[in-house]
């Protein structure tokens, strides 16, 4: 493992008058799996974007690995080594997984077939994967140009409980060889990755520690039960 820690300095971003962001100091450290809650329109999204470079900060830093990235192009903070995985998959379905693979370019398909447990749907088209599985074949896009920080929008949705368990043991298994940082609202698997969780409510970052501390943590519920 070579670096991958994400820092955020005074992170910010307003859409005109609202403020979907603000200052948000973080770090993502290397090589561990980190979790984004929070309620709609925390800002979770909006940070997301923001390292990825899907859109520019309105104020603040983003360091990776020390190096400032913000303000980057999409492509050059892909070259970085950051890679995104969006809420809706956006594999191609007239591509089989192993064209998918090929398509998304630069590394190793094989070894990230094995992985991901795709080398059985190998000449499978996309279209036809059932949806847990689109889901992982676009993890899998995601990790074939070996990135050093994965950023996943609820890679949940949708899937079974047994599904959503092994999307869980396959970000877990990425410990140390890849930052990664997923939002997701389902608490079942957040509790299965039991990783270092940030939570964010009305743009700010409200609290921040293992999630069984943040489970339990009275201002976190009344966030969520909207009394916060
Ligand atoms: N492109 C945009 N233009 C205007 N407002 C936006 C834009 N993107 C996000 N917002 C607003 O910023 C706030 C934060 O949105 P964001 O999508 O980051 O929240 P979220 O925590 O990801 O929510 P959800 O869990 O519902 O996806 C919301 O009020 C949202 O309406």
């Amino acid at each position: 493992m070579t670096g991958g820690e994400l820092r955020t300095e005074g992170l910010g971003r307003r859409f005109g008058g609202l403020v979907a962001v603000e200052d948000v100091s973080v770090t993502f450290a290397a090589g561990e799996v980190s979790c984004v809650i929070g309620p709609n329109g925390a800002g979770k999204s909006t940070l997301l974007n923001m390292i990825c470079g899907a859109i520019a900060p309105s104020a603040g830093r983003i360091l990776f690995d020390g190096k400032p990235v913000e303000g980057l192009s999409r492509h050059a903070i892909a070259r970085a080594g950051i890679a995104r995985k969006f809420q809706v998959p956006s594999v191609f379905g007239s591509l089989t997984v192993a064209e998918n693979l090929a398509v998304a370019g630069g590394g190793d398909a094989e070894a990230v077939m094995a992985r991901t447990g795709l080398a059985a749907e190998r000449d499978t088209r996309a279209d036809v994967l059932a949806h847990g599985k689109k889901q992982w074949l676009e993890i899998a896009m995601g990790l074939i140009r070996r990135p050093r920080l994965l950023l996943l929008d609820e890679p949940t949705a949708g899937l079974s409980p047994e599904e959503t368990q092994a999307v869980a043991d396959l970000l877990l298994s990425l410990r140390g060889t890849c930052t990664v940082v997923v939002i997701d609202h389902d608490m079942h698997f957040v509790r299965a990755l039991s990783a270092r969780t940030v939570v964010m409510h009305q743009g700010r970052l409200v609290a921040e520690g293992d999630f069984s501390a943040i489970e339990r943590d009275p201002m976190v519920r009344d966030i969520y039960l909207g009394r916060a």
